[in-house]
């Protein structure tokens, strides 16, 4: 999980203080002092953290938080707000040129995932309505331009490349005019890594900047290399000048001291982070939605946009309406079971959800495996039986189960599930409409 570790640390040192009714300077020092540790062992930048600190420290023995009758949540509430300021406070979107074509250049070092993260991006922008066209200027690196064109072709999005004789800075050129040509309204060059910032790659991404103009240079960053990200980025911001960060690999960073020290050090925003391989796992990066997340307060806004971008409409309403009939079926749930993959892995999406903290995840042992199999069951069995369970009988169960290549004890606890949610389902739907009869309040069933 994201920022596991960091969250339950702070979870933690803040939990001791929701509950008092008056809080005393002794208390918040207690737990700064504990913040302060937690974010130091997720490799927050030093200086960093003593500036959070301080800030915290100041407004938590102030009015704002002495006098309120919650002095508790006054706290978590200037810790989650000052998060946010060190992210950035708002949400950083690429800036569009005026007059197309917008031209984006990615750089950063090798191995950080610029080949990817150029495909990830290409493919939001052609969600968002844009024509965008891939240029291959890493001329360096063997096969860097068949994996472009390989990434290209899955996102289905054209890449422009010379082979690996021609210059980067030609290569660039002549690729903004062919984008213009072709009508992309968007050029995104994916620029050379190499292992360490050196004189050489610098005077190549100065030159192409200088002959393309890019509206927007974008730094590709590896999250679980922690501070040498921070350092790379001060590096490239002084030598070349970026206009944000792409930050990778968050999916594997338990720490986080990238994400929460880039901005601070150099005051350029983080404008997406990678959250896994595939070429969708790219999102726009929040700081007050990873500042909720990081406090265990959920993040609602990325839960209803996944779901929006993942879930049919209509189904839904289809759904709801089998739903209040009480006629949902094996049919419906697997439906639901293949709409919610898209979403991505559990663990991500419950750790989006309201009250489901660091530690409880821990526990849930959240295991996609577990939707695998279960859908492998439902596949298994006949339509009539998935519009009928009532009539899965002892060796129907067998048969389920063999060609599933599970056990009947796991058919048994889906059937039995599967009852139990009807169950639950048909005492929600009664609920409502007594609540609704007694005009007392409109359930929210399903929606
Ligand atoms: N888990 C995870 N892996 C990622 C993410 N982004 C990239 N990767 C992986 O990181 C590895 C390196 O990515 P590349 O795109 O090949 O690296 P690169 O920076 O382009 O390398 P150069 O072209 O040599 O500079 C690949 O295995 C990617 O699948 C991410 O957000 N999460």
């Amino acid at each position: 999980m994201v920022f596991e570790s960091l969250a339950e640390k702070l979870q933690n040192a803040l939990g001791k203080l929701k509950g008092k009714g008056k809080l005393s300077e002794k208390d918040v020092k207690n737990a700064m002092r504990e913040v302060k540790l937690a974010l130091l062992e997720a490799d927050v930048n030093y200086k960093v953290v003593k500036d959070f600190v301080k800030k915290v420290k100041e407004r938590a023995v102030g009015h704002e938080v002495m006098d309120s009758l919650t002095p508790g949540q006054q706290v978590i509430k200037i810790v989650n707000d000052e998060l946010c300021n060190l992210m950035g406070k708002t949400q950083s979107k690429i800036e569009f040129a005026d007059s197309p074509p917008t031209i984006i250049m990615m750089c950063g070092l090798q191995g950080a995932g610029k080949t990817t993260t150029t495909g990830k991006l290409a493919s939001l922008l052609k969600k968002k309505g844009k024509k965008p066209l891939l240029v291959a200027c890493d001329i360096y690196r063997p096969a860097a331009i068949k994996q472009l064109e390989v990434v290209g072709g899955k996102v289905d999005v054209p890449v422009f490349s010379m082979g690996d004789k021609q210059n980067p800075v030609n290569i660039a050129k002549a690729a903004v005019e062919h984008g213009k040509k072709n009508g992309n309204d968007v050029i995104i060059i994916d620029t050379a890594g190499r292992l360490h910032i050196d004189e050489e790659l610098m005077e190549e991404l100065q030159d192409i900047k200088d002959e393309v103009k890019p509206n927007e240079i974008l730094l590709v960053l590896d999250a679980m290399t922690g501070q040498d990200a921070v350092k790379v980025a001060e590096s490239f911001e002084n030598k070349l000048g970026i206009n944000g960060v792409i930050l990778t690999k968050l999916d594997g960073d338990a720490r986080g001291g990238s994400a929460l020290s880039i901005r601070a050090v150099t005051d350029k925003p983080i404008k997406f982070v990678g959250m896994g391989e595939k070429l969708d796992e790219l999102e726009p990066f929040h700081p007050d939605r990873m500042a909720s997340r990081i406090l265990g307060m959920g993040d609602v806004l990325s839960l209803i946009e996944k779901a929006q971008e993942n879930f049919d409409t209509k189904k839904a309403l289809e759904l709801e309406q089998k739903l209040r009939k009480q006629e949902f079926t094996f049919e419906d749930f697997l439906d639901q079971l293949q709409q919610m993959k898209k979403m991505g892995p559990l663990s991500q999406i419950l750790e989006m959800v309201p009250g489901v903290n660091s530690k409880q995840l821990k526990k849930l042992n959240v295991d996609d495996k577990e939707l695998v199999h279960i859908e492998a069951i439902i596949q298994s069995m006949t339509k009539e039986e998935r519009l009928n369970p009532s009539i899965i009988d002892g060796s129907r169960r067998k048969r389920i189960a063999k060609g599933s290549g599970t056990s009947i004890q796991q058919v048994n606890r889906l059937l039995k599930q599967f009852n139990e949610t009807k169950k639950m389902l048909k005492k929600l739907g009664k609920m409502e409409k007594t609540m609704k009869k007694r005009g007392k309040f409109n359930f929210p069933f399903f929606q």
